[in-house]
């Protein structure tokens, strides 16, 4: 077992030195994974590990674009794809300055497991650029959007490689990137998902996500005989993860308790309501504005949601590593029934480690925000058989793909002595064996 893990970190040190989000996403998995490997003679016999952990290919661009004073700007995009067995490469864009080949190898990596477990047919994929849109007009956007599609295009297609939206990527940037892809190819086709119902994209995209991560946690908290309704719940975020799973877990009776943005944290003592919810998606969403701004709720300026208030439930929907170990000691002491992801990987390694030996409910991105992705596939379907389905249809189709990605979880792992699905476990296994067995059965590539 120890020898698995530490032939793949002298392998990580050796072939991605300076990647350490990669590292952490790829160490995660070994671990839980490590039994089944040394298990399955095949596995080691085709060396499935060590191709598994190296992208089939990392492209990276320059993309120059002119902003509103005329002068030329010049920043670097990226589209990992790193494993197409289980379908065409499939995942978001993200544009960020965060956004570095380290993050975007760990968002890849995670894709293709998370992708496995919705059990429809989706490699996965990344990209991105690290632009930043904040503060940028509406036509800078858009210049930037082309100049980003103008490189892209050749290595994207409908059934080799589909990109969606990500953090700073939504229906206005899908709306740009795509009428410059139609443009420069002349094919109206399902290359993007995420786009608006009124060229071919699917109704209940937006929302996906967010429902899905509470539909997810609803699942599990149900397999352990608890309910939503009533549960108090904070949310970290308030782009589009953050407010759909709020708007749902308040649809659903749970009560939502925080937001927030890199600014600090917006809290509502008795509980979001609508009217905060319909206020809130207009100062973020139309807007743009941080939550520092808003006239709703109480802003704690610096704060984390942890650090304001206590709740039974955290969603995190922001971005990787803003939950460290301290936040965690903090939020078992304030009695912390249960974490379900809705960002991808938002926890730190020892975060993860000291939730998961808490026996916590602890839901991981690659299972529980996987109603996006899922939905992406949805709205493949419909550009497949040029149809559209009404929001009724996708929220239901939603609804049974995240009930049966929490069954997958728990397809190969038991209850633990404390009564506990260890569901990050399960979702790894579950995830690894699709992969690695498609990997032995197309022979060496
Ligand atoms: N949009 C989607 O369908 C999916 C998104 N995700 C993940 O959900 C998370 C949120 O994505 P979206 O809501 O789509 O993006 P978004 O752009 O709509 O919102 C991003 C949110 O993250 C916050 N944020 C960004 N940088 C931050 C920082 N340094 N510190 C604290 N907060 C920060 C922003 O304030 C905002 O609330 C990301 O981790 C993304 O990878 C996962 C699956 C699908
Ligand atoms: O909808 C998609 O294809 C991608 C969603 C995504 O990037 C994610 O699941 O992290």
């Amino acid at each position: 077992m120890a020898s698995i893990a530490s032939h793949i970190q002298s392998i990580l040190q050796k072939t991605h030195p300076r990647d350490t989000e990669f590292h952490q996403a790829v160490t995660e998995i070994i671990d839980d994974i490590a039994d089944l490997y040394e298990e399955n003679p095949d596995y080691a016999r085709w060396n499935v590990l060590e191709r598994l952990i190296e992208p089939d290919r990392v492209l990276r661009f320059r993309v120059c674009w002119e902003d509103d004073d005329g002068h030329v700007q010049v920043n670097r995009g990226w589209r990992v794809q790193h494993n197409h067995m289980l379908g065409a490469y499939k995942g978001g864009l993200r544009f960020d300055p965060s956004v570095s080949e380290s993050v975007l190898k760990f968002l890849a990596f995670e894709q293709c497991f998370k992708n496995a477990l919705t059990g429809l047919p989706m490699g996965g994929g990344k990209g991105g650029s690290d632009f930043n849109p904040k503060g940028r007009s509406e036509r800078e956007v858009m210049r930037f959007c082309q100049a980003f599609m103008q490189e892209l295009y050749r290595h994207i297609g409908p059934d080799m490689d589909v990109p969606a939206g990500d953090i700073n990527v939504g229906p206005r940037e899908i709306g740009f990137l795509y009428g410059h892809y139609v443009k420069l190819t002349n094919r109206w086709e399902g290359v993007l998902t995420g786009k608006s119902p009124n060229f071919g994209g699917s109704c209940g995209r937006v929302e996906a996500t967010g429902y899905g991560v509470v539909y997810f946690l609803e699942n599990m908290l149900n397999a352990h005989d608890r309910e939503l309704e009533g549960t108090s719940v904070m949310i970290t975020g308030s782009g589009n993860v953050a407010l759909h799973a709020a708007e749902k877990a308040i649809q659903e009776g749970a009560k939502v308790l925080t937001l927030s943005d890199s600014g600090g944290t917006i809290e509502f003592k008795d509980g979001m309501t609508g009217d905060d919810m319909d206020y809130l998606k207009r100062l973020k969403q139309e807007e743009g504005k941080p939550l520092a701004e808003s006239s709703s709720g109480k802003f704690h300026q610096g704060q984390k949601p942890w650090q304001v208030t206590k709740a039974a439930v955290l969603l995190p929907c922001a971005i990787q590593n803003e939950v460290d170990g301290d936040a965690v000691d903090t939020m078992l002491k304030n009695e912390l029934v249960a974490v379900c992801e809705g960002a991808n990987m938002p926890l730190t390694a020892e975060a993860q480690e000291k939730l998961i030996a808490s026996n916590s409910l602890y839901g991981p991105g690659k299972a529980a925000n996987a109603g996006g992705v899922a939905v992406s596939s949805l709205e493949r379907s419909q550009n497949a058989i040029m149809q559209s389905w009404t929001s009724e249809e996708v929220d239901r189709q939603l609804k049974d793909i995240m009930a049966a990605i929490h069954d997958r979880c728990i397809e190969h792992v038991s209850k633990n002595k404390a009564g506990v699905y260890p569901y990050s476990r399960g979702a790894n296994l579950y995830g690894f064996r699709r992969l690695a067995d498609a990997m032995v059965a197309f022979g060496l590539h």
